[in-house]
């Protein structure tokens, strides 16, 4: 039987004392602050406890602490009835159902930055180990053979290595590339800021269609999301030289691991360095244990954190969390902490729904959306917000301005923006480069219907002129329904919920059902559908300009809320029909 040294439950000093589980294996820096604050520490032996045996046990635990291996099932946590706090000793939290624990009232929290050196200078071992063929060179002089003719590598300097993702260790791996390797830097990432991108030494591009028959090496620092699984497939590998090399520190699955199998197969690419996978460890034959094993591969077993420095940052991060949360107050990496405090909620939370509605229909909209993906829209720029009638008499605006954070990277981060909270906002802001100015107006007008007392404007400005101009999104609070008045120059009033298609077109007869005809033709169906029309200020505009006054005048928006699959397919069909400007689809 597999060691346990965990404790009958009926054992511990005092029933009520609060038990901590760590099924996995974690520095005894963090460890010992558990201990001295009194807790009672289970951490058997690093793989010992199977799934069943966790869930048999965890009715017991105040909280859990894991690294990737465990997984956080639903049911796990619902196996968990004592349960306050899951720890994840690391960045990523692909591997717990954040949201049933945030169902549960289940605080998660994490270590945002304790590992992301050592992520990074891991990257660059698999950077220069693929190059260099260190590990075949070890491997073969092990077994007694001298191979040097066989072991002839390529030089990094002066090559051009492609980064895709420019979060945290993205942009350590792009520093140490462009200023101590010498080489150039393209990167790709649709909210990063082109300032910040351009102080590591990286030059933006706009799509992997640029960026991947231009690189010698890639490498991938993305979360692992609905948007980034199989971010690079066949499609991709084929568009890359037969020369270039391509790491995965981030997670399995950024690229499709039978694609990259048959890229490596068939010679499209030159090999790969990569310590994760979809599965781990991998099963003797599956496709990620094929990938570990191939001759042109240099493969690790997800070491990417896995430094004495990483492992007491995160275990010293995670532990004083659990120390703050079992003694009732706020952590500061919460994934899913709560954005307003229980006394603030009765009369904030509409609009912290409604900034964070806001924010997240700005970056869905305007960047992810937006045909341009050379960054820009988010990160580098300036955002005001706002607050207009009786909401600029509300002095405490944090939980808006946290909202706002939340809302603007909520479909680009690896909780869904569940992150962030008051205590970090700041903090989150300030690493993407978004600056945010509030503003509090008692008499100015908003485009909110005057019986409303109260409104929010959002208005974004580009800072370097460059990118993307000015766009400004408004709305208001009915009860507890939230809606959006205006959209740019349009006067719109509808509720930010579900999937929405927004079409910007000329406002002509049969254009709606021409619209209606596509969509039907891909089963989606219509739930409330909207035209907004020019507000006062634009018809204004349009007539006392100087050009094209009639179609000038005929733009507008479609709004659609629609049910079913919203295909690339699909969106693709609807830009092309006649009188469509652009078309985008946004998740609220
Ligand atoms: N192998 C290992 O042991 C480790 C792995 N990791 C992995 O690395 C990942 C990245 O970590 P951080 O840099 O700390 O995260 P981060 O959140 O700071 O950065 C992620 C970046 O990816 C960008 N992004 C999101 N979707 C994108 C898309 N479709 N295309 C291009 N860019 C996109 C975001 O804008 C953001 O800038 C983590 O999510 C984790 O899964 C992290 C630490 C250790
Ligand atoms: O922090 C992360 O996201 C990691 O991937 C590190 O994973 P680990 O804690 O080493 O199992």
């Amino acid at each position: 039987m597999a060691p346990s040294a965990i404790e009958p439950v009926s054992s511990s000093p005092n029933n009520n004392t609060p038990r901590i589980l760590v099924p996995e294996k974690l520095s005894p820096e963090g460890l010992s602050l558990l201990s001295s604050s009194g807790f009672i520490i289970d951490n058997p032996a690093p793989g010992s406890l199977s799934a069943e045996d966790i869930a048999a046990r965890i009715g017991s635990y105040q909280a859990l602490i894991v690294r990737s291996e465990t997984k956080v099932t639903a049911a796990l946590l619902a196996a968990g009835s004592k349960l306050k706090v899951v720890a994840r000793a690391g960045v990523g939290v692909d591997n717990i159902d954040v949201k049933a624990a945030t169902e549960q009232g289940i605080i998660v929290v994490n270590s945002p930055s304790g590992n992301i050196l050592a992520a990074a200078e891991h990257t660059i071992a698999l950077l220069m180990a693929t190059a260099r063929n260190v590990p075949r060179g070890d491997g073969t002089l092990k077994q007694g053979k001298w191979e040097r003719g066989k072991l002839v590598g390529v030089e990094v300097g002066g090559k051009t290595l492609g980064v895709v993702g420019l979060g945290k260790v993205g942009l350590k791996v792009a520093r140490v590339a462009s200023g101590g390797l010498g080489m150039k830097v393209l990167g790709l990432d649709p909210y990063a800021s082109a300032d910040v991108a351009k102080a590591a030494g990286v030059t933006l591009v706009g799509s992997l269609e640029e960026l991947l028959p231009q690189v010698d090496f890639l490498t991938v620092h993305t979360p692992l999301l609905a948007s980034t699984l199989n971010l690079l497939g066949e499609e991709q590998f084929g568009k890359m030289k037969k020369t270039a090399r391509v790491l995965n520190v981030a997670r399995g699955g950024v690229y499709n691991e039978e694609a990259l199998l048959k890229a490596l197969d068939e010679g499209w690419i030159a090999g790969a360095g990569i310590d994760v996978f979809t599965q781990e460890p991998p099963k003797e034959g599956s496709v990620p244990s094929r990938l570990a094993q191939h001759p042109k591969v240099v493969s690790t077993p997800h070491l990417g954190a896995s430094t004495v420095e990483a492992q007491e940052n995160v275990s010293i991060d995670v532990c004083k969390q659990v120390v703050v949360i079992l003694g009732g107050g706020l952590p500061t990496a919460a994934v899913n902490a709560p954005l307003i405090l229980p006394e603030e909620y009765r009369r904030l939370q509409p609009f912290v729904k409604l900034v964070e509605k806001i924010g997240s229909l700005y970056t869905q909209h305007y960047a992810t959306n937006a045909g341009d993906k050379k960054g820009g829209m988010i990160g580098g720029r300036r955002f005001e917000l706002v607050y207009h009638g009786d909401l600029a008499s509300v002095s405490n605006t944090r939980p808006l301005f946290a909202a706002l954070v939340k809302g603007l990277v909520s479909s680009i981060s690896d909780a869904g923006g569940r992150d962030v909270n008051i205590v970090n906002a700041t903090i989150i802001a300030k690493e993407r480069g978004i600056a945010i100015d509030e503003r509090h107006v008692r008499d100015e007008g908003s485009s909110a219907p005057s019986t409303y007392a109260s409104a929010v404007t959002l208005r974004s400005i580009s800072t370097d002129g460059a990118s993307g101009g000015e766009q400004i999104i408004e709305g208001y609070v009915s009860g507890n329904a939230v809606f959006i008045s205006k959209l740019d120059k349009f006067a719109a009033n509808f509720q930010p919920e579900g999937t929405l298609l927004i079409l910007h077109n000329y406002d002509e007869p049969g254009k709606i059902g021409n619209v209606g005809m596509v969509l039907g033709r891909h089963g989606i169906n219509i739930t409330f559908m909207q035209v907004a029309g020019l507000n006062q200020e634009a018809r204004r505009a349009v007539v006392d300009g100087p050009v094209d006054t009639e179609n000038g005048l005929k733009e507008a928006l479609m709004i659609l809320g629609v049910g079913g699959d919203v295909t690339g397919e699909l969106l693709e069909e609807l830009g092309k029909a006649e009188g469509i400007l652009d078309v985008s689809v946004v998740q609220l």
